[in-house]
């Protein structure tokens, strides 16, 4: 009998991982993609994230093509961008830009999009963008100056975590909350298993 079919996680965000763990699903390999992540010139947060989603997805496909232990697998990638009306935010690395991010978010509806990207072994791509609307309280710059303290925003987009301290910050989700960790485990899941990736498998050993 064939084995279930290999798993390929094209990323290195940990967060991803957790999540793809909590659908019971433990990739074969981790294959993150060394990508220039910055959108292009009036790129709109949605075309962004579906872009650099399959780009990422392209470039683990090549090192999965030379891997004879891992060819003809499935391979997943995503990206997950921060947007309040047409303006993307950034990944915010520094104390400054996650700051001015926060000013941005505080009081005020924005979206998070989330766009996967699946390569089927027959080397199909589907993809997926998926949209969730969040609202923030309003952040005095006190509020402001405490969350940058806490340094989980590094790396963030939108400079914050919801799964982590800015869960505080949220008055209203309209949507996936996986999708604003980084990976819509609903969307994910369904795509996967409308690809013939056996889901249930890995809920055996759950507890
Ligand atoms: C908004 C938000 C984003 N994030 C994370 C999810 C993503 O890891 C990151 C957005 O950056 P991405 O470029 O989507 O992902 P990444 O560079 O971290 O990982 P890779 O490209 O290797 O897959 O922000 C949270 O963890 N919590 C949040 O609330």
């Amino acid at each position: 009998m064939l084995g279930r079919p290999k798993f390929v996680l094209a990323s290195g965000s940990p967060r991803r991982l957790a999540l793809l763990n909590q659908a019971g699903i433990e990739p074969d390999a981790l294959r993150p993609a060394d990508i220039d992540e910055t959108p292009t010139r009036g790129e709109l947060p949605r075309s962004c994230a579906n872009r650099l989603a399959r780009a990422k997805a392209e470039a683990a496909l090549k090192s999965v093509q030379l891997d004879d232990d891992l060819r003809g697998s499935f391979v997943l990638a995503a990206d997950t961008v921060v947007a309040v009306g047409r303006r993307i935010l950034p990944k915010a690395e520094l104390v400054d830009e996650a700051s001015q991010c926060l000013r941005l978010l505080s009081g005020r509806n924005h979206r998070v999009y989330t766009a996967i990207c699946l390569v089927t072994p027959k080397e199909s791509f589907r993809q997926r963008l998926i949209e969730t609307k969040v609202r923030f309280k309003r952040l005095n710059e006190d509020d402001i100056a405490a969350y940058v303290g806490c340094g989980e925003w590094r790396g963030k987009a939108g400079g914050y975590a919801v799964q982590g301290i800015a869960g505080t910050f949220v008055v209203k989700i309209v949507g996936s909350y996986t999708n604003i960790v980084g990976l819509p485990l609903y969307e994910t899941i369904s795509l996967l298993g409308g690809e013939g990736f056996p889901i249930r498998a890995g809920w055996l050993n759950a507890s």
